[in-house]
Parts: C-alpha cells; structure tokens; sequence
C-alpha cells in the first residue's frame, strides 16, 4: 500500500500555506511531518483525510480496497481529542466503534489495553489530558483501518502512555499499516520525515 501527494497546494482564509508539496509513505513506515507553528502539518493531514479540499494536486492511496474513499479508510486524530464528555469512555468508545464501522474490536479490552480499564464507567469530562489521549489512541485499535493521521499523538502522553503507543503503532505498521503524524518531539520510533516550510 502506498500513500502519496502530489504538488499539493493549500490555501486557508485566502493566504497560501503551502505549494507544491510532494509526499509519500508506504506499509510499515512512518512519517513524521515537523515545521513551525503555522507551517500546515494539521493542514496536511486534514487534506488528506478529506476534511480540507487541497487548492491544486492530489492525494491518492495505491493498494488499499478499491471499494472504499481514502477518508474511509483513514483514522484522523486531531490534537483536541473528539470526546464527547457527558458521555462515559466506553459510550465514547463504541460511539466511535459504531459510527466509523467497519472491521471492529471489543471497547472494553481496547480501552484495558490503553490502560483505561478502571475509568470505563466515568464521564469523558473527568478524564485527564493524558487520559483523553489515551481514549483516542483506543479508537485506533477499535475500529481497524490502515492509514493513521495523528496530530500530536504524544502530547500530553507520560512516559508509559508513550511507550504504549509505541507499541501500538508497531503493531499497526507490521500489519502493513501507514502512519503520518504531526509532531513536535520524537515519537519514539523510526521515522522518516516531512518538514515544511516556514510559516506563511
Ligand atoms: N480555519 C482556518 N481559517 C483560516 N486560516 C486557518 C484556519 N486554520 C488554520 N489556518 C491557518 O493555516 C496556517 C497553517 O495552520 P496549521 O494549523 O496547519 O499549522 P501547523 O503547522 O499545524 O501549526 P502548529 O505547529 O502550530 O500546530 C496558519 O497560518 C493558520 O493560521
């Protein structure tokens, strides 16, 4: 499977982001998109997760189901974290099971895998920083889907939170799985990387 731009330009609020972006990720790899603040590594990923439509080029993935749209089998994890905090983290959870689809998994061993096991029954609004992101990281492994956009994936994550993703994301990427993410730090794992331009 192959996930690749092609001169991609973004324009927001009538400003140029960025033009004439190339990229390219493959099974099994990672690539970390890094730049200054403003510099469009959130653009990005919403363009390819269809959330933004891309001024000039496009984004194609080669080898995936031919059946389904790229967004479709995408998993985009914004840096806010889409909880709903009236609801619990496992209504969260198979709220996300149940409206994206597809090959699922159980909510409750997903969310004792992020080690939110003690915490199901609590309101999303309860829950810590470091939590929340831990409940998104469990929508990953809930709903199974090959190409991952994170935006910040680590923030807010403590040492054992991130070596759990580490782990998580080895689990995905030795399945063929793709991953693209915006970051500012390390993610602890090889990568290769995609860096911006300045911001505009
Ligand atoms: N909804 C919007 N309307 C207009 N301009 C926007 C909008 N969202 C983002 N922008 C602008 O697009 C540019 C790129 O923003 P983006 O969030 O993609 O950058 P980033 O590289 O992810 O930044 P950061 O490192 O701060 O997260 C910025 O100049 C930002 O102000």
């Amino acid at each position: 499977m192959r996930l690749s731009g092609r001169q991609i330009d973004c324009i927001r609020g009538g400003r140029g982001v960025f033009s004439g972006l190339d990229f390219e990720a493959s099974s099994g790899e990672v690539l970390a998109v890094v730049g200054p603040n403003g510099s469009g590594k959130t653009s990005l990923l919403r363009l390819i997760a269809g959330l933004l439509v891309p001024a000039g080029g496009s984004v194609a993935l080669e080898g995936g189901d031919a059946e389904l749209t790229l967004p479709e089998q995408a998993h985009y994890l914004g840096h806010r974290d889409a909880l709903k905090p009236a609801l619990s983290v496992h209504e969260n959870l198979s709220f996300w099971r149940d409206f994206l689809g597809g090959k699922t998994g159980d909510v409750g061993q997903c969310l004792a895998a992020v080690g939110l096991g003690h915490a199901t029954h609590l309101p999303a609004a309860f829950l810590s920083a470091g939590q929340r992101r831990r409940l998104s990281i469990a929508r990953l492994m809930v709903v199974r889907r090959p190409v991952w956009l994170l935006d910040e994936p680590t923030s807010a994550l403590d040492t054992a939170g991130q070596a759990l993703f580490v782990g998580v994301m080895r689990d995905h990427l030795a399945g063929g799985g793709i991953v693209i993410a915006a970051t500012h730090a390390p993610l602890g794992i090889e990568t290769r990387e995609l860096r911006m331009g300045s911001a505009t």
